[in-house]
């Protein structure tokens, strides 16, 4: 047997998917993990370090590794890059001024070597206090973010919010998909 085939099969036995969640602070990545562990999403604190959870889903431990947004932490992001499947980068449609903000973050994280070959998952959040046309927000983010233009990362853009719990079992269904699809074809 093929070492590549080895470690496909060691990778799809053991179902367990790190993903890193990374996004400018007050996004929702906190509000986001526990909203899918139904846990209580009141009284939120900024993530002043980092939390670790495991979310069962189909049979697959997706290991989420949320860390803090604020601006003094992002120097911290580097440490967590290691054996990382998916980035998840959590935006806030309630705050588009920070768009440019966002690319800024985002694109000096996806130069990074160690998430060569991720997943990219990108959540607008907060989708429940936007009243304004999907479609052209989905349009105008995946421009700011050049998405089109990223290679080597499969990804995929969604709405959601974490307080109604739209789209997010869509995430966590593109992630195991995506995760089935690497290592079936390896
Ligand atoms: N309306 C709305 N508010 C949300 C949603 N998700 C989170 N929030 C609120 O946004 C604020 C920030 O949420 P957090 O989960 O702490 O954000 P974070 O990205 O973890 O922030 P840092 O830990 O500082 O990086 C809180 O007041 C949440 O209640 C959502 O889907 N809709
Ligand atoms: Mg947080």
């Amino acid at each position: 047997m093929g070492l590549l085939s080895i470690i496909r099969k060691q990778k799809l036995r053991e179902k367990e998917v790190r993903v890193l969640m990374l996004g400018l602070d007050n996004s929702g990545k906190t509000t986001i993990v526990r909203s899918l562990l139904h846990k209580d999403i009141q009284e939120i604190s900024p993530t002043m370090g980092f939390n670790i959870d495991t979310i069962s889903y189909k049979g697959f431990n997706i290991n989420v590794w949320d860390i803090g947004g604020q601006s003094s932490l992002r120097t911290f992001w580097f440490n967590y890059f290691e054996r990382t499947d998916f980035l998840v980068w959590v935006l806030d449609a309630s705050s588009l001024q920070r768009l440019v903000e966002n690319f800024k973050e985002f694109d000096k994280v996806l130069r990074e070597d160690r998430l060569a070959g991720c997943g990219l998952l990108i959540l607008i959040n907060k989708i429940d206090i936007y009243d304004g046309d999907r479609q052209k927000l989905k349009e105008a983010i995946t421009d700011t973010l050049r998405l089109k233009e990223l290679q080597n990362h499969s990804w995929n853009l969604l709405c959601c919010s974490a307080y109604t719990g739209e789209n997010l079992q869509d995430g966590l269904d593109w992630l195991v998909s995506e995760y089935e699809k690497k290592y079936y074809i390896l």
